[in-house]
């Protein structure tokens, strides 16, 4: 048996005083059961019941039931304490799971830390690539030329084949960008362009040529396209093009969208569309849902820009809501019949896409303009008989475009002073 309790050793003492074997009466309880919690007493009828028998129970009983009582006790309290030190050491290893957790905690400190710095570094790898990228375009752009100039040479048509009409370009000398033109007296003509586009050249092979101007605008550059051209020799054709034959318009919206799509993981761009034509030196917003003339005027931005106050922009989302787009704006164009071309655009059309770029890494923020303008046709008034309205437009056409002439000669050689602001005043006089 184990160590005593002091009760229990009082309780001995008084037995021995009466003669009675402490021991064997300790060990052989014929009531209780030792192992079981329930002579703890814990029915109080039982308790109570109990508690009378043992007021009429000779006092050797009282010594034996207290006696077992106490030993159950003990015996409950080791259980309990082997059941605690189980526990403990199984279920809730506490100080190891504090230290997995704190050095969990340190583990990650160290990562987060080692994260930030290699994404400050990318941050900075991407500045500084974003600005090599701008560095080497603009270096292309100087060695190139600010100023490009593309030749494209239209099929022959059926009524130019039906009356006998020959081409009077040599192409042979085409592939070093170089046209050779034969006159009416034999006399041989030679120009020299950037590129040249031959009549079997689609429009595929022309924006292939251009693409590269239209992605610069997603670098946040401003860039200008336009066709220029005597009436009836594909400018309309090259800058928007058929259905079947889309043109220049409508593959760089194409091209803008696939590209962002592309760098849609460093960047976001948002792409607006306006339409605008001048026509008799009036501008006329085409996209304009009422078709209404809103008095628009050209005006120079405090950053130099040129900007027209109060023209629509259309947001747009993707390439297939943009054709149709487009057609809207040009069924509004103002065209007539000239006896060089049926359907003659009377106006300067453009285009104008503009794109918000933000880089998601650094944060910088981009605005630019692409310009897609399909101008008039130049023309020798005499030479296609107009009068009436049609010879006051061929005049206003005729004036805006050599102001225009006098812009990209003045940029061309890059004269101290542009005069764009003549040249706004002639496309908009009239309104002032
Ligand atoms: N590369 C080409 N391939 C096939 N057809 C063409 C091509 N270029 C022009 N055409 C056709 O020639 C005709 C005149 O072209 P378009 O209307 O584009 O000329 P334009 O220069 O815009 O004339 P305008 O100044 O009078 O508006 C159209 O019927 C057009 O479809």
């Amino acid at each position: 048996m184990a160590d005593k309790s002091p009760e229990l050793e009082t309780l001995t003492m008084n037995m021995k005083l009466l003669k009675l074997d402490p021991d064997q009466t300790l060990e052989e309880s014929p009531n209780c059961d030792t192992g079981s919690l329930e002579c703890n007493g814990d029915d109080s009828n039982s308790e109570m019941q109990s508690e009378q028998e043992q007021q009429t129970l000779p006092i050797f009983e009282k010594f034996e039931k207290l006696s077992n009582k106490v030993a159950n006790l003990r015996k409950e309290h080791m259980a309990l304490c082997n059941e605690v030190k189980i526990i403990t050491a199984d279920s809730f290893p506490g100080s190891e799971v504090f230290t997995a957790l704190q050095s969990l905690g340190e583990e990650h400190e160290i990562l987060k830390k080692k994260y930030q710095e290699e994404c400050q570094a990318l941050k900075n790898r991407c500045q500084l690539e974003c600005s090599e990228r701008r560095r080497l375009y603009n270096e292309v752009i100087e060695l190139k030329g600010n100023i490009r100039v593309f030749c494209r040479c239209r099929p022959l048509n059926d009524d130019e084949i039906a009356k006998g009409s020959t081409s009077v370009v040599d192409f042979e000398s085409a592939q070093e960008n170089e046209l050779k033109i034969t006159g009416s007296d034999s006399s041989k003509k030679q120009f020299k362009f950037d590129h040249i586009f031959k009549p079997e050249d689609n429009q595929e092979a022309v924006f292939a040529q251009t693409s590269p101007l239209v992605v610069s605008a997603l670098d946040g550059f401003n860039v200008c396209i336009f066709a220029y051209g005597q009436t009836g020799t594909g400018k309309t054709f090259t800058m928007e093009g058929t259905n079947e034959n889309r043109g220049v318009n409508y593959r760089a919206l194409e091209e803008l969208f696939r590209v962002s799509e592309e760098r849609s993981d460093i960047m976001k761009y948002e792409l607006f569309v306006s339409m605008l034509e001048v026509y008799n030196e009036k501008i006329r917003d085409l996209l304009v849902e009422d078709g209404n003339i809103k008095k628009l005027e050209i005006k120079q931005s405090a950053e130099g820009t040129q900007e027209v106050p109060g023209l629509s922009e259309v947001p747009v989302y993707k390439t297939d809501e943009v054709w149709e787009l487009l057609k809207r704006g040009s069924r509004v164009r103002s065209v007539g019949s000239t006896n060089a071309n049926e359907l003659s655009s009377r106006s300067h059309c453009l285009l104008r896409l503009t794109v918000l770029g933000k880089n998601l890494v650094n944060g910088q923020q981009t605005r630019s303009h692409l310009w897609l303008v399909d101008l008039a046709g130049s023309e020798r008034v005499g030479k296609i008989e107009v009068e009436g309205e049609r010879l006051k437009e061929s005049q206003f056409i005729n004036k805006s475009l050599s102001s225009l002439g006098d812009v990209i000669s003045a940029l061309a050689s890059k004269t101290a002073h542009i005069p764009y602001r003549y040249a706004s005043y002639t496309l908009t006089s009239y309104h002032r």
